[in-house]
């Protein structure tokens, strides 16, 4: 099975505000930036995966992540996260209707493609299905099968909401690196002794972390 994935992405200098005491306002921006590389890079790696979208307004990451492979999408509707995702959705179905459809978020740097392949498998089981994150409170990926909605809800309890929304909680065991989701220092720290993607581990240099 081969999956169209759509990641959205906020514009960089407001992204990743809760890495505030972690990265100055000068860095965070090339941090964020980073992650979505290292993201992208290892969603078009990953042997199930067909095609990649990002949604995004951002000029800069648009062109560093369609240099990658990825296609851009304009954020159209302005109206946040599950908006985008909804918006992107519709714009990878409008080409490829049969392909089955997942939304991952763009902060997951230490993403490994045998990982997401793994998650995608377990996925492709069911009409629609969610990963919850590393915290057990939000969802890194939800999915749905061709000529399903997506029904995005993406944000605070997205775990609670997606699975009282009817998506089934995928528990595919061993893909910690699809969880790891990076919001706070701790998170980061995390991902870091996951095994972060190349130019993660550059921006990550430039930051100083207690205990790395
Ligand atoms: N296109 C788009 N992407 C969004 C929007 N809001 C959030 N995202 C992306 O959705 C994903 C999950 O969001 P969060 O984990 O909250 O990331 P964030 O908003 O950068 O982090 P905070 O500023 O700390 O809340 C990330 O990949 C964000 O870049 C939006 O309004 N439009
Ligand atoms: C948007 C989400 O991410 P975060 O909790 O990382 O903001 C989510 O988990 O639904």
């Amino acid at each position: 099975m081969q999956w169209s994935l759509v990641i959205p992405l906020k514009p960089l200098a407001l992204a990743k505000s809760r890495l505030a005491d972690t990265a100055t306002d000068g860095l965070r921006p090339g941090l964020a930036l980073a992650f979505a590389e290292d993201t992208v890079a290892a969603a078009l790696a990953c042997a199930a995966v067909r095609d990649v979208a990002v949604v995004t307004d951002d000029a800069l990451a648009g062109r560093v992540l369609a240099a990658l492979g990825a296609r851009i999408v304009p954020d159209e509707p302005g109206g946040g996260l599950n908006a985008a995702l909804a918006h992107g959705a519709a714009a990878v179905r409008a080409v490829r209707p049969e392909a089955p459809l997942a939304a991952l978020n763009a902060d997951l740097p230490a993403l490994r493609p045998r990982e997401l392949a793994r998650v995608l498998d377990a996925a492709g089981e069911f009409p629609r299905a969610f990963l919850p994150d590393a915290a057990g409170i939000g969802t890194t990926l939800l999915s749905v099968a061709a000529g399903r909605e997506l029904l995005p809800a993406f944000g605070v309890d997205s775990r609670a909401r997606h699975r009282a929304s009817g998506a089934v909680e995928l528990r595919p065991g061993a893909v910690d690196s699809v969880r790891q989701d990076v919001d706070t220092g701790e998170d980061l720290r995390a991902a870091l002794s996951l095994g972060v993607g190349p130019r993660t581990a550059v921006a990550a240099a430039h930051l100083l972390i207690p205990g790395q």
